[in-house]
């Protein structure tokens, strides 16, 4: 598209052109004059010699023509200096890098360009020679430049766009001038870089009056000189205003001189100024902003200007107070969160120090809460645990700090307290509060706390001391029964390192293979011979000698260590059933221990089913069976699932000490489960404890009436063995037939008792001396 030319701004090159045009004028005129000279003077010379009297005689024809020549001479040679100057005038201006030139002939045909045009176009100038001067000049104005005799364009400055090889458009400004010969010269220039920064300048208006943040320019003296829309729209003041004005009018009052002159020392030793600023609207309203001010100076070095530029962080604040409340407090109850109590309870400690008052940290627990979430899903846990932290913030007076820190564990710090009277006073009234029945979407729910009481600066001088104290409380209260507080002692805190203790042990005990299992045998009723090994766990523990696993499955289930042994326990029971088949055992089956805990969250199906997969379970006279503790119960609809599945892989299914719980057989009956196994205390008193005999034989006939299988464990005694013969007991597992074995000892027992026991054992055998440690293992893997 061509435009008139706005401005002319080669004036070198006009020049040039000037002079070029005007000698050529010049040129054309001396020749003509010497041509006439030449032709005219003689013929007058002789028209003269024809007069009567002649002015002179007959010239000297040689020295006349030398005088003519002589005269022609002088004319041109002045004109060639001249011509040869304004060709290097011509031919510096043509050298300049901005400047490109074009031949072209009348009929629009390029002849010659220059190599500026060939590299801007991207053609050779090769290339170029012979192509028509539209294939680079596309506007309408060069199309049919060839059919006349002379551009009607000459002499005018235009700006078009010059199509390259490429095919991208060049936008340049150009001139056409005539040339001898009916050819035309095209000079040109490269109007991008031009544009570019014109473009710049756009961009920059742009910027200014689309920008979000406020801008406001002052000069030297800080007197305002331009607004943009984003400074009205923040301040409520418009451009006309504030012009001239000082940005003081904008004085929140907020900020002591001080800051003022911080900032202009800032800004005359750097240029530059950053912070955040309060700031008064047209309104009157205050707001905080965040600012950057730079001073704009001259080449001089002089400050010509300064630039404002802020944006309201006022919506930013609310956010960051916002954020601040979320990381210190619980989301789901409100209460201060782990960080908040630490930070809240450092500062009671300072305080207390210096008042020489003492503090008391009550730590809670609640108990069993986990079962809340298993058996009524996690959204009631919410609810419980929202409404928990309610009961308990009015249970407490409102200087009393209230924490969650976590599950369902939290915390109560009583200053300035009386004796411990009074701290137990207050465990018991949070107790009852926090007992009291709550409805959770349609169903009553009742839920207990432990809580353990630690002392400033008895138990603990700061906030890490104390509230491990406070814990190690409250894991008492636990092991005394739960819904109670416990103190904290020193005896406390050695069973509270005892547990640290076996939990660093027992993480090094898998890798460092100091687990093992012994194996129990468990013998047919009928037949004598031995229908099933129970796996049990041992830890060989490097400095204690052998741990029973009283000792550390606690520990092991409170620290999620218990999927790990459980799962190497049913990886090792495995491989020893596969080698006892292997090495011809008719044995029924091999049974493992099964935390409830286990069932309940760990995968366990998949663990078993690799298990047995690797070692070729059930096959032939080998089958795994899994023994669970009554505690399971509890969670019946999720174990009903996982159990029905371990089912479906064809694992047996036993409840071990049953009795000791409170569920009923008739529970048992909507269970998928295979065996019962009566507790050991029962059998232990058969022969003296007519409830024992008369318990032990109701669950044996209900359980048969259940079409379960009935094993008794812990018997010892030919009259133990006896009775539940005569109960019609299926099978036995005790010392009366082996204690629990090392797998090589299993082995030879196996070995040995091939074909069975006769009918009762023979005193050949006689029963280890039992350590009664080892021979009660409730619920252990
Ligand atoms: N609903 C809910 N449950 C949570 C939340 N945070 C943790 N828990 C659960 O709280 C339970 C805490 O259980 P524990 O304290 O270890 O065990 P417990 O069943 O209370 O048993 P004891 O403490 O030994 O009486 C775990 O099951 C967690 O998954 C939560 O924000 N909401």
């Amino acid at each position: 598209m061509m435009t008139p030319a706005t401005k002319l701004d080669e004036q070198a090159q006009n020049e040039a052109l000037g002079d070029a045009a005007e000698l050529q004028d010049q040129g054309r005129l001396l020749l003509t004059l010497l041509w006439l000279v030449a032709l005219l003077l003689p013929l007058v010379v002789l028209g003269l010699q024809w007069l009567p009297h002649p002015p002179f005689g007959p010239p000297d024809w040689a020295i006349f023509f030398a005088a003519l020549l002589a005269l022609m001479g002088l004319g041109l040679g002045s004109f060639a200096s001249r011509l040869r100057r304004s060709e290097q005038r011509l031919g510096r201006v043509l050298a300049q890098p901005w400047l490109g030139e074009l031949i072209f002939s009348a009929h629009g045909l390029l002849l010659e360009v220059s190599p500026l045009v060939a590299r801007l176009s991207g053609y050779s100038a090769q290339g170029l020679s012979g192509r028509p001067l539209s294939d680079l000049l596309p506007a309408t104005e060069f199309e049919d430049i060839g059919d006349k005799p002379t551009p009607v364009l000459a002499g005018e400055l235009l700006q078009t766009e010059m199509r390259c090889h490429d095919g991208q458009m060049l936008a340049i400004e150009l001139v056409i001038n005539p040339l001898p010969g009916e050819r035309w010269q095209l000079l040109l220039r490269d109007l991008s870089e031009g544009q570019r920064s014109q473009q710049h300048l756009r961009q920059s208006d742009i910027v200014f009056y689309n920008a979000r943040e406020a801008i406001m320019i002052t000069d030297a003296q800080a007197c305002v000189t331009a607004v943009n829309p984003a400074f009205t729209a923040i301040t409520g003041y418009t451009a006309a205003e504030v012009m001239g004005l000082n940005p003081h009018f904008q004085n929140s009052g907020r900020h002591e001189a001080v800051f003022f002159s911080r900032m202009w020392q800032s800004l005359a030793e750097r240029g530059h100024w950053q912070g955040e600023i309060w700031n008064r609207r047209k309104n009157g309203e205050l707001f905080p902003s965040w600012q950057t001010i730079s001073a704009v100076k001259n080449s001089a070095g002089q400050v010509e200007n300064y630039v404002s530029l802020f944006s309201d962080i006022h919506s930013l604040k609310n956010a960051e107070e916002r954020l601040h409340h979320l990381a210190h407090h619980d989301a789901l109850t409100g209460l201060p969160n782990r960080l908040l109590f630490a930070n809240d309870l450092e500062r009671s400690i300072e305080r207390a120090k210096r008042s020489g008052k003492s503090i008391a940290l009550l730590f809670l627990d609640l108990d069993h809460f986990k079962l809340i979430n298993d058996t009524m899903g996690h959204a009631v846990g919410d609810k419980l645990l929202h409404e928990i932290a309610h009961r308990l913030r009015n249970s407490v007076r409102a200087q009393d700090g209230v924490a969650r820190l976590g599950g369902d564990e939290f915390t109560v710090s009583l200053e300035d307290v009386g004796g411990a009277d009074d701290v137990a006073t207050m465990a018991h009234k949070i107790i009852a509060a926090l007992s009291e029945p709550m409805q959770l979407e349609g169903n009553q729910v009742t839920i207990s706390p432990s809580i353990g009481i630690a002392f400033y600066p008895a138990d603990g001088a700061n906030t890490e001391d104390l509230t491990r104290a406070a814990d190690a409380a409250m894991y008492r209260a636990k092991q005394q029964g739960r819904k109670t507080f416990a103190f904290y002692s020193t005896e406390i805190m050695a069973s509270s390192v005892e547990r640290v203790l076996i939990e660093r042990g027992l993480r090094a005990a898998l890798s460092a293979q100091q687990l093992e299992l012994y194996y129990q045998p468990q013998v047919d009723m009928v037949t004598g011979r031995i229908v099933g090994m129970e796996a049990l766990l041992r830890w060989h523990h490097p400095e204690r000698g052998l741990v029973q696993p009283d000792s550390f499955i606690g520990v092991a289930e409170e620290t999620g260590l218990i999927s790990e042994i459980g799962e190497w326990v049913i990886q090792q029971g495995c491989r020893q059933a596969r080698l006892w088949r292997e090495q011809g055992f008719n044995l029924g089956y091999l049974w493992v221990n099964v935390s409830p805990r286990q069932i309940l969250h760990n995968g366990i199906e998949d663990a078993i089913a690799q298990a047995m997969h690797e070692n070729q379970l059930p096959g032939g006279a080998i089958k795994l069976g899994i023994e669970i503790t009554e505690s399971l119960l509890q969670s019946m609809p999720q174990s009903i699932e996982v159990l029905g599945k371990l089912r479906a892989l064809g694992v047996r299914i036993a409840i071990d000490d049953f009795g000791t719980g409170f569920s009923s057989l008739g529970l048992l009956k909507q269970l998928p489960i295979d065996v019962i196994k009566i507790d050991k205390m029962f059998v232990r008193h058969l022969a003296v404890d007519g409830d024992s005999q008369a318990i032990t034989a109701a669950m044996i006939s209900m359980t048969h009436t259940l079409g379960m299988g009935v094993v008794a464990e812990g018997v010892e005694t030919a009259e133990q063995l006896e009775f539940l013969r005569m109960q019609s007991c299926d099978v036995v597992q005790g010392y009366l037939f082996g204690a629990p074995l090392c797998p090589a000892e299993a082995t030879q027992l196996l070995v040995k008792h091939r074909l069975g026991w006769p009918d009762p054992p023979s005193a050949e055998f006689s029963p280890p001396m039992p350590d009664k440690g080892q021979s009660d293992l409730p619920g252990l893997p």
